[in-house]
């Protein structure tokens, strides 16, 4: 199976690793492995050298019996030690560079120096708080309170022919992206769904859940209390 097939099956539970937060990488690595998680994502907004990237992902690769997956803030977090990459385009980014300039750049990257990288072609679409990469990248986030909106966007998506679509409140986000956001966005696009940002409860988790994305991420929660990813798992797939 493809890491595209294994995306589009259930409702899964990533851990986001961000190389540039967590030092103790590894121990956050091994209580997601350990809690059940079903896959690593690795990247972060800022502050990522390439080999940094590199040794962050063999070294998780190394203890993992799930996917390790790049979810790059820039260009310089790419490397084939991981089994893809979610391929980033920023839909409501006002700067072109986040909606194709980085991606003609990685393209070629990946075509001449990771070739065994299978490409997550993903409508990256960023909602209410938006965190550093809503603010780094020059989005114009969606407003919590518009589900609509999202769906539009979500829409686009589809037509277009993303592969995936990663619904994001922003690493630390005060506020999740909403159910009813979810539950519009689920509506409207038919492939892979992704959704995170602010999640930290398992009730928060659960409610997310019973809305049916394929993937929901935890970052933030795995940073600062990784004993709790457990229950936050089970929440989703007991939903
Ligand atoms: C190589 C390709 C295709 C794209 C790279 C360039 C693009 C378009 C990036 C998208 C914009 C961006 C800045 C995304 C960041 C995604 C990410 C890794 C978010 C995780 O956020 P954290 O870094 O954890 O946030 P904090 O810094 O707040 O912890
Ligand atoms: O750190 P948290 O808030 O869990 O967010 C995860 C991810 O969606 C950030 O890009
Ligand atoms: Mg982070």
């Amino acid at each position: 199976m493809n890491l595209y097939e294994y995306l589009s099956q259930g409702v899964k539970h990533f851990t986001l690793i961000d190389p540039d937060k967590s030092v103790d990488y590894l121990r956050i690595a091994r209580y997601a492995l350990e809690a059940g998680t079903d896959g690593i994502l690795v990247g972060g907004s800022l502050g990522i050298t390439a080999s940094q990237m590199d040794k962050v992902v063999k070294d998780i690769k190394s203890i993992a019996n799930v996917p390790v997956v790049l979810f790059p803030g820039s260009l310089s977090q790419l490397t084939d030690a991981a089994d893809g990459v979610l391929f980033l385009s920023v839909l409501n980014s006002l700067d072109p560079y986040f909606i194709i300039g980085a991606q003609v750049h990685g393209a070629v990257l990946i075509a001449k120096h990771y070739p065994r990288l299978e490409v997550i072609s993903t409508a990256y679409v960023i909602v209410g708080d938006g965190g550093a990469a809503g603010f780094v990248s020059m989005s114009k986030p969606i407003p919590y309170t518009r589900p609509d909106i999202a769906a539009a966007y979500a829409l686009a998506a589809g037509y277009i022919g993303f592969k995936a679509l990663y619904l994001e409140a922003g690493s630390g986000a005060p506020q999740p992206v909403p159910p009813d956001m979810v539950r519009a966005v689920r509506k409207a696009f038919p492939r892979v769904l992704i959704v995170g940002g602010g999640i930290r409860s398992n009730e928060v988790a659960r409610s997310i859940a019973r809305e049916g994305p394929n993937v929901i991420v935890t970052g933030t929660l795995a940073e600062e209390s990784p004993e709790k990813l457990g229950e936050i798992v089970r929440a989703i797939k007991q939903r």
